[in-house]
């Protein structure tokens, strides 16, 4: 009887020592790695073949350090070992990832995986990290020693994964004795066992000699200079963010204003050509333009990730963040949340406290987010009467992430002080791994994976909502020359009119608080919303309402002819986008990984009152001062 079920394979191992790139360069997929500890927190599933055409199913786990304790997301892994995740079972093989350059401190788990009596292969990775340190390994004879096949690879090059899979084909290789866990003190024993196996299988290069890693980080984590350069890459990225993308948004700008003008010629006068042109390709594409610099901030931000520098800014935050009551650790989710808070909550199931996870998760959405980068885009050059790029830009958008940051930390001192104190405490130690090339292979899949779910979206979710709006300032109709008074009569009009109460002491109007209202089903809304609300047909010049919405809303007047977006309201409005929550799957994951829909709601209305009452005092303050 031939053998139908699918046999599992556990990628198990240390963090950071090439995992999920194994699992990526086995199954095809294009999972998250990154070069810092705890990139992976969740199972990841696939498939590979083994040289004779057999189908495996992968497992990708969190990285752990051992098989007791620690962080959620280490548990997954232990469980995952044990086979105590229902659907899957118990694995049938496990690959020990090691990291070759540093065997004392990987074997240990291995040792550890190999007394769960599972059968073992070892992946030796990063053969090329080891080699030109001059170590010199003896991969057979640690497979002796063992009695597990040992297999070097270097993973982020596909190297040795003929022989892993040659490994892991059937029949699998027998589970190895683990002879030296049978005294009472199991642990002592494995340390000198892992010792010993160091001394026969690994040679030294006699001395150390200091690296390039070494000098990068006696500038880049120096007390002073580490900060300078830290304030440096930030604004590097911003500056670059804005005068680099100015030439794809012009073509994406150009290809929409071309698109607008042939439907609107070759359609008869109507309400279809309307919505076309202005609800649809008008609205969309308002969104849309700002794809280009979306796509950079995600490239830079992978490239902080896969260059080791994230950890390095972890690090120097230690500090700071101990003083809020977290730990360097709780600033790598929030780093990664200025991508998306979604993989920010997730990644603090690195975190080993739970009330500093909770604390974590509460604030990780005032890390300012790629969705709000059009809100910013549009608004910040209103500021400096719309010339755009420059240090300026760069120097403000910096503040505006600083702000949120800050703000952030600001409440999680006060959130951590009323949580009480940590029943455990958990002594946190950074690891800073050496500075590693990025893998470009990875980055542009996921810039690619990133524009194909911005499209989608933008063809799907905010098409259907830019359809909704221009249906609902469209009707109903009044039979009026007057384009605003139509507006007026719409429902549209009607609700601005219903908000204008509530939104004018922050400085809006009606309008601009209906666009706010829509953006609550996601923040890039906001600018598509702008786009038609503050398009006012004049009816024999086409062209002027077709210019650059910034351009158009800039020039609003109120009804006393002041204009309506004064610097002080642009502010009072890029604050209400800093800090308030508008993201309706975020919500969903707080309340998965927090555990209860309290936390999601709580932390919802907590921030869109706090971005309410700080428009207000801003606003407010700043009239009273005379701006
Ligand atoms: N030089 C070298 N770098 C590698 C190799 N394999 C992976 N890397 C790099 O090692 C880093 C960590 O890779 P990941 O695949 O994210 O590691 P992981 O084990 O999944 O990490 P966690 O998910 O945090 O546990 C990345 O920067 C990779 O580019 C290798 O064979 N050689
Ligand atoms: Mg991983």
């Amino acid at each position: 009887m031939t053998d139908e079920r699918i046999e599992t394979v556990v990628l198990a191992g240390n963090p950071n020592v090439g995992k999920t790139t194994l699992f990526n360069a086995l199954t095809g997929a294009n999972a998250k790695v990154g070069n810092f500890a705890g990139v992976t927190v969740e199972l990841k599933t696939g498939h590979t073949f083994t040289a004779h055409g057999r189908k495996v199913r992968i497992l990708d786990l969190p990285g752990c350090y051992s098989l007791q304790g620690g962080s959620p997301d280490q548990q997954v892994a232990h469980r995952a070992l044990r086979g105590e995740i229902g659907e899957i079972g118990r694995p049938d093989l496990a690959i020990c990832v090691l990291d070759a350059s540093n065997l004392e401190r990987h074997l240990n788990l291995a040792l550890e995986v190999i007394e769960t009596g599972l059968p073992v292969v070892i992946a030796l990775n990063m053969i090329d990290v080891a080699e030109s340190s001059g170590l010199r390994l003896d991969p057979q004879k640690l497979s002796e020693e063992l009695g597990v096949p040992v297999v070097p690879i270097q993973a982020n090059r596909g190297k040795g994964l003929v022989e892993l899979k040659q490994a892991i084909r059937h029949p699998l290789p027998p589970a190895a004795d683990a002879p030296w866990s049978t005294g009472s003190d199991v642990e002592d024993a494995r340390r000198s066992r892992v010792l010993a196996l160091c001394e026969i299988v690994a040679r030294r290069p006699t001395a150390h000699t200091s690296t390039v890693s070494d000098r990068l980080d006696s500038v880049l984590l120096h007390p002073v200079l580490g900060w300078l350069c830290f304030i440096g890459i930030m604004l590097a990225v911003f500056w670059t963010i804005f005068s680099l993308s100015e030439t794809p948004m012009g073509w994406v700008e150009s290809g929409q204003i071309w698109l607008q003008d042939l439907v609107a010629n070759s359609m008869a006068e109507g309400d279809l050509r309307d919505l076309l042109v202005d609800g649809i390709i008008g609205g969309v594409g308002a969104v849309v333009i700002f794809l280009p610099q979306i796509l950079m901030l995600f490239f830079f931000i992978g490239l902080l990730e896969s260059s080791g520098y994230m950890s390095r800014a972890a690090y120097l935050m230690d500090g700071v963040m101990s003083k809020v009551g977290l730990s360097g650790k709780a600033f790598l989710p929030l780093l990664s949340s200025y991508a998306c808070a979604i993989p920010g909550v997730m990644a603090t199931r690195t975190i080993d406290s739970a009330k500093e996870r909770l604390v974590t998760i509460f604030v990780a959405p005032w890390m300012s987010c790629s969705a709000r980068l059009p809100v910013y885009l549009l608004l910040v050059p209103m500021l400096l009467g719309g010339s755009e790029g420059g240090l300026v830009q760069a120097l403000i958008f910096t503040a505006i992430y600083a702000v949120g940051t800050l703000t952030a930390f600001v409440v999680a001192r006060v959130l951590r002080g009323r949580l009480g104190p940590e029943e455990i405490v958990h002594h946190f130690i950074l690891e800073l791994p050496p500075y590693r090339a990025p893998q470009w292979g990875y980055i542009f899949r996921h810039l690619l994976e990133r524009a194909g779910a911005f499209l989608k979206k933008a063809g799907t979710f905010i098409l259907g909502l830019m359809i909704l709006l221009w249906a609902a300032q469209t009707y109903p109709k009044l039979d009026s020359e007057d384009p605003a008074e139509r507006l007026e009569h719409s429902i549209v009009g009607r609700i601005s009119q219903v908000i204008e109460p509530v939104v004018r002491p922050l400085g809006f109007d009606g309008r601009t608080g209906t666009a706010i209202l829509t953006s609550f089903a996601a923040r890039e809304v906001f600018v598509g919303s702008m786009a038609q609300l503050y398009h006012v047909e004049e009816s024999d010049d086409e062209t002027q309402t077709r210019q650059r919405i910034r351009e158009r809303i800039a020039n609003e007047k109120r009804p006393d002819g002041s204009p309506l977006f004064s610097p002080l309201a642009v502010i009072s409005l890029l604050v209400f986008y800093i800090y308030a929550l508008q993201c309706l799957p975020t919500s969903a994951v707080v309340a998965r990984e927090a555990g209860s829909w309290k936390w999601a709601v709580g932390q919802f209305v907590f921030m869109s009152a706090f971005a309410a009452i700080a428009s207000l005092v801003i606003f407010q303050v700043g009239s009273l001062l005379g701006f």
